[in-house]
């Protein structure tokens, strides 16, 4: 479903994406990893139509990203770092306006609208202002609106920064559930994450993949590393290490 081939992303003389290929199929959850600075932002921004890559091809459901946008996103949900919402709009008329933007309206805007609420444990706030939302409540309508739609493809950048134990669980719990029947790339920073919610990981670093695999295959790539964050450390450097050599 999702198709990413040689992309390649050059900001001045900073090659932030160099040359990364993957793809990632219907039921899959892949976890995408690296330190800070690694381009894994980049690869997602690529990968939504932000970013116009410097060369390469994002193909959605067979659909090439950069020849054909518009169609390409009528496939995706977009989950941003730092997503906006109204402040002043109920949760529920919020949903609506996005449903609106994607052109559900009438009964089946209703019907998205319930649909997400449901999924996202928001009906006890659908008539609460977004601006008087808890902060865990406030990611969840984040969360809801990219996936109005019902995307076959579903983009999540840190889906869980910033919430509290249980609700990193819930969100965990439904990036699992909707993996069932969609492809979905999301990144994080916890690898704990990627052993409670991924099918597949990837690790990036310096704009390069350096591992692709299970959870479990990944913990084999280093004899002896008990958990994936060993795993991590020993193949990826960290940032400070990068400007030193930089
Ligand atoms: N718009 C931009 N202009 C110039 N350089 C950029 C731009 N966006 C990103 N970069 C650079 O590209 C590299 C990759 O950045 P990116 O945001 O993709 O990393 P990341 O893996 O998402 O990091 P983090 O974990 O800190 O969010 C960094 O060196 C960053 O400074």
């Amino acid at each position: 479903m999702i198709q990413v081939k040689n992309l390649i992303k050059v900001f001045g003389t900073k090659v932030a994406v160099d040359d990364v290929s993957f793809s990632v199929e219907k039921g899959e959850v892949l976890g995408f990893l690296g330190p800070n600075g690694a381009g894994k932002s980049t690869t997602m921004r690529m990968v939504t139509g932000y970013f116009r890559p410097t060369s390469g091809s994002v193909k959605l459901c067979g659909v090439d990203m950069v020849e054909e946008p518009e169609l390409a996103k009528q496939r995706l949900g977009y989950l941003p770092e730092n997503a906006p919402l109204y402040s002043d709009m109920t949760v529920a008329s919020f949903l609506g306006f996005c449903a609106e933007l994607r052109g559900i309206h009438g009964a089946a805007r209703t019907k998205a609208i319930d649909r997400v609420l449901d999924l996202c444990f928001l009906d006890s706030v659908r008539n609460q202002s977004v601006d008087t939302l808890s902060k865990g409540y406030r990611h969840r309508t984040c969360f809801a609106q990219s996936i109005i739609h019902d995307p076959d493809v579903l983009i999540l950048d840190e889906p869980t920064d910033g919430l509290d134990p249980n609700q990193k669980h819930e969100v965990r719990g439904m990036i699992k559930r909707m993996g069932q029947d969609k492809a979905i790339i999301f990144s994080t920073h916890i690898l704990e994450e990627v052993e409670a919610a991924c099918s597949r990981a990837i690790i990036i670093d310096r704009g390069k993949i350096v591992a692709d695999g299970t959870p479990e295959s990944l913990k084999k790539l280093v004899p002896g590393a008990a958990s994936l964050d060993e795993v991590f450390r020993k193949i990826t450097k960290p940032d400070t290490a990068q400007k030193k050599a930089a």
